[in-house]
């Protein structure tokens, strides 16, 4: 069977670099460029590229997709910053690129993935839930994309089961002290030297506290998921919102 010929744009940071020597080593697939900033766009058409992993920055990702899906290359999205306007923008140019399949991935671990669906699976039984993402120091956004999505799959469940907004007595505060309000979760973002990425939520109720926590120790964790998402885009046309869909899950 002939390999998937793949390019990593962003191939000289912190992912990027671990995406090109993670489909290196792929036997199914084939590394045919590695594109750092600077890097001519077309280079992923001369070089045959089917599939793209882009791992830039959240100011270059909708540039590098508006490349890709005109030129019919089906990417892999690990870059975060997503808003509902820029998923829509990208809904649009794909609507015209019939075939053509993008992954956006809020986080390729598997762990993580897992962490946001049972979250959801446990939003309903608590009364309070707050979010805290835990960082290294060189993220370029925050909250990161994983709270932001793990904070709105729990808002949609607390919605679906008719929960209303969660206590909170707070009169008086210093901005910026109950963290960031995601459809009603407060989201609070940790950025600390020794950090990769971490996650914990916290649910809670009268007399009990439920916890669920994730930690990527290093970026070859988030690999084997990027790795799926490039096996799995080339036959998933349109956008897919999240590795879960991927996943089997249910
Ligand atoms: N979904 C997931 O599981 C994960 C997602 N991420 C996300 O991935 C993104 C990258 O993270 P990380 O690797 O830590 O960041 P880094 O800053 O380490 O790497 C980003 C790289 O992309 C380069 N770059 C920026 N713009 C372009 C462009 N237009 N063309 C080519 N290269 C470009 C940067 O170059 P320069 O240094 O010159 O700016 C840099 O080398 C972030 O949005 C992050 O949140 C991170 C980890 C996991
Ligand atoms: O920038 C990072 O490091 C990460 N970004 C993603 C996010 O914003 O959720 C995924 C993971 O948390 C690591």
């Amino acid at each position: 069977m002939s390999k998937i010929r793949v390019a990593v744009i962003g191939a000289h940071g912190r992912m990027g670099s671990e995406a090109v020597k993670a489909v290196g080593a792929a036997d199914d697939l084939e590394l045919v460029a590695a594109l750092g900033r600077g890097d001519k766009l077309e280079t992923l058409t001369e070089a045959g590229a089917q599939v793209a992993v882009e791992l830039t920055h959240p100011d270059s990702v909708m540039g590098n997709l508006e490349f890709c899906v005109t030129n019919g290359i089906h990417a892999v999205v690990g870059t975060t910053g997503w808003t509902d306007d820029r998923l829509a923008t990208l809904k649009g140019r794909l609507d015209s690129a019939p075939g053509t399949g993008v992954l956006i991935a809020p986080n390729f671990g598997i762990g993580a993935v897992l962490t946001m669906r049972f979250a959801q699976q446990a939003a309903r039984f608590f009364e309070s839930v707050e979010v805290v993402e835990l960082h290294h120091p060189g993220k370029a956004d925050a909250p990161s994309g994983t709270a932001v999505r793990t904070a709105q799959l729990i808002a949609r469940a607390r919605r679906e089961a008719g929960l209303g907004d969660q206590p909170d007595a707070t009169t008086t505060a210093l901005e910026g002290a109950r963290g960031a309000d995601v459809d009603g979760v407060p989201v609070h973002a940790v950025r600390l030297r020794g950090l990769v990425a971490h996650q914990e939520v916290l649910f809670g109720d009268a007399g009990e506290i439920f916890t669920l926590r994730h930690d990527s120790m290093n970026r070859s964790s988030f690999m084997p998921g990027v790795l799926l998402g490039v096996r799995r885009i080339v036959s998933a046309p349109g956008l897919t919102f999240g590795l879960e869909n991927f996943m089997d899950l249910d």
